[in-house]
C-alpha cells in the first residue's frame, strides 16, 4: 500500500498574508497540529490557544486521503492555467506529513510549493518557499528562511519579537492576533514603526471576504 496523506481541505485562491499577499495560489491544507487537538474543549490548555482554523477530519472542500499522485491530481486541478503555478501546503501542520517525495512530485508538475509551518518540524530542503510562525513555549527548530510571520502579540515572553529578529529569515512580519472581541492591529502597527525591521501582514483575505 503506498502512504497516503490526510487532506482536510484544498481550494484556490490568493495567498492572503505575508511576502506572497496577493498571489494567486492553490491552498492544501494538511489535517491534523502538534501544538493542539483541534477540539475547542482543549484550547484552554492547547501550547498554541489562538487557533483561526479547522483542521480536523477529512470532511472539507476536497477534503480525503489521497496518495503522492491524487495529491498532484488535485493540485493540478485546481489551477487555472498560465500565470506560475502556486501551492501553499498549511494546516494544522503541513510538516507531519508534507515529505519530499511529494514536495518534488508537485515540482515536477509545474508548481512552486510554498509551506506555512509552526516551525517545530525539520522542513525538506527542496521547498520554494518557507513561512515559520513561531508559538510560544513550543520548540523552534526552522531558524531560517523565507518569512518569519509572527503572529502578534503572544503574551508570553517567549514569543516577543526581539527573540527572532537576528534569524535567518529574507522578511520579517507582524501578525496581529485575530482574537473576537480584540484589535490587535494598533499594537503591531506601533511595534512595526518602533522596529523597522518588522512590517505587518493583515490577514487581507478575512478583509476581502474569501477564503
Ligand atoms: C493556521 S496556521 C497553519 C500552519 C502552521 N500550523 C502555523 O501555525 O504556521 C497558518 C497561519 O495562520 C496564523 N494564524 C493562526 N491563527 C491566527 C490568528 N488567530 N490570528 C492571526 N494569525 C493566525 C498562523 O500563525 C500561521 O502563520
Ligand atoms: N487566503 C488565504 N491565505 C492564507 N494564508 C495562510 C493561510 C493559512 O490558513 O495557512 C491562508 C488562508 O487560509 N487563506
Ligand atoms: S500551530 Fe498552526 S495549525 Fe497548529 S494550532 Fe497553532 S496556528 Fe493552528
Ligand atoms: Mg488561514
Amino acid at each position: 500500500m503506498p502512504r497516503s496523506y490526510k487532506i482536510k481541505e484544498c481550494f484556490y485562491t490568493l495567498q492572503g498574508e505575508g511576502a506572497q499577499s496577493g498571489r494567486a495560489a492553490v491552498f492544501l491544507r494538511f489535517t491534523g497540529c502538534n501544538l493542539w487537538s483541534g477540539r475547542e474543549e482543549d484550547r484552554h490548555a492547547a501550547v498554541c490557544k489562538f487557533c483561526d482554523t479547522d483542521f480536523i477530519g477529512t470532511d472539507g472542500t476536497n477534503g480525503g486521503r489521497y496518495t503522492q499522485e491524487q495529491c498532484v491530481q488535485l493540485v493540478q486541478s485546481q489551477w487555472p492555467g498560465g500565470g506560475q503555478p502556486y501551492v501553499v501546503c498549511t494546516g494544522g501542520e503541513p510538516l507531519l506529513q508534507l515529505d519530499a517525495p511529494l514536495i518534488e512530485a508537485m515540482q515536477e508538475a509545474g508548481f512552486e510549493v510554498a509551506v506555512e509551518t509552526n516551525g517545530t518540524q525539520p522542513v525538506p530542503e527542496q521547498i520554494d518557499w518557507v513561512c515559520v510562525s513561531p508559538k510560544a513555549d513550543a520548540p523552534l527548530v526552522v531558524t531560517g528562511g523565507d518569512e518569519m510571520k509572527l503572529v502578534y502579540p503572544q503574551s508570553e515572553a517567549s514569543a516577543q519579537p526581539e527573540r527572532f529578529a537576528a534569524l535567518a529569515f529574507r522578511h520579517f512580519f507582524l501578525q496581529p492576533k485575530d482574537e473576537p472581541g480584540h484589535n490587535h492591529t494598533p499594537a503591531a502597527v506601533d511595534y512595526c514603526l518602533r522596529h523597522p525591521q518588522w512590517r505587518i501582514s493583515l490577514q487581507t483575505h478575512k478583509i476581502m471576504g474569501i477564503e
